[in-house]
């Protein structure tokens, strides 16, 4: 099945149909040490025993601003990055948010095209990347520790509105019972929020990626997700929406960059920010000035009509 890449093409209705009925993605967030390297690395080899071919991309934010990397790739998921069945893809380490999303974007149709039929997505939950893979998979899973109130403060609630599954993870020994507490806790959280769909109600599932306690079942809750949504029309709807959002992010991102490091208007920008932050000019009059000295530039170019 050959893909074009970079090119506009609006006569491949298949594609759709291609990528509805195959293959599943996930994006899997949550806060540092929650688990999710040591969830994946079981989760990825029960999958590959039954016969799947799974991919796991990273979107590391860390590494876009540090250099570093949150995610110490080469150390985990030992035991999948040997399975033939798998492909890991490390995060990349250099770019914008938006650049790194981008290329995971385009990676997810990547292993969709090279056979591999699921694919997950692993985020940290410190930044916006979350948000950005919640845009791009077909279902969105957040795994959050047996942990106090305080050490969840970082996820944001927004995030827990984009879930469609919550896994409580480490429900094992001692830490099953404050695993059950917060699983209960989710449980009352989420019937206040907002539902994405009509058809599914977002579960809290607990389980242990040490004693394998859940995680069969947590995978049954995500096919009838997958099942639910194809059957319903909405994970088409999904799908296409994020297209669409993707397309305008894309453009926002292409067209300010274009903004901020056009000659006239990156000159113009450290004096129009100072006079904005002394109070001697209004955001709105600089934005006017900056963009009109943008269309004068450029009007020989992008003629207004
Ligand atoms: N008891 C118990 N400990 C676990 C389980 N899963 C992970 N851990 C431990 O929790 C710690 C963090 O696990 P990771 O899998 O590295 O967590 P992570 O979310 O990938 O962490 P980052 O790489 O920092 O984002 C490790 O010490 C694991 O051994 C589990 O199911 N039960």
């Amino acid at each position: 099945m050959a893909r074009k890449y970079g090119v506009v093409n609006h006569t491949e209705p298949k594609d759709i149909n291609y990528r509805q009925n195959e293959y599943s993605s996930a994006g899997l967030s949550g806060p540092p040490g929650a688990g999710k390297s040591t969830f994946i690395e079981y989760f990825g080899k029960m999958l590959t025993e039954r016969g799947h071919k799974l991919s796991v991309l990273a979107v590391d934010p860390s590494s876009c601003t540090s250099g570093g990397s949150l995610l110490g790739d080469k150390t985990r998921m030992t035991e999948l990055s040997r399975d033939m069945n798998a492909y890991i893809r490390p995060s990349p380490t250099r770019g914008t948010l938006g650049g790194v999303t981008r290329t995971t974007n385009e990676a997810i149709l990547l292993c969709e095209g090279g056979g591999y039929d699921i694919i997950l997505i692993e985020t940290v939950g410190v930044g916006q990347s979350e948000f950005a893979v919640a845009d791009m998979v077909d279902m969105f899973v957040l795994l959050l520790p047996p942990a106090g109130g305080d050490e969840l403060q970082g996820i944001k609630r927004g995030i827990i509105e984009m879930a469609d599954l919550v896994a409580i993870t480490k429900s094992d020994g001692d830490l099953i019972v404050p695993a059950r507490r917060i699983q209960a806790e989710y449980v009352s959280a989420l019937k206040l929020l907002r539902r994405r769909s009509k058809v599914w109600k977002p579960k809290v599932v607990r389980i242990s990626s040490r004693s394998g306690e859940g995680i069969s079942e947590m995978w049954d809750k995500m096919k009838e997700f997958r099942d639910l949504m194809l059957a319903s029309g909405e994970l088409t709807a999904r799908r296409q929406k994020q297209q669409k959002v993707w397309m305008w992010n894309l453009i926002q991102e292409s067209v300010l960059e274009h903004f901020r490091t056009h000659p006239t208007v990156r000159g113009q920008i450290p004096l129009l920010e100072g006079k904005v932050l002394s109070g001697a000019l209004s955001p709105g009059l600089a934005a006017d000035l900056l963009l009109k000295a943008f269309k004068a530039e450029t009007n020989d170019i992008y003629p207004i009509q």
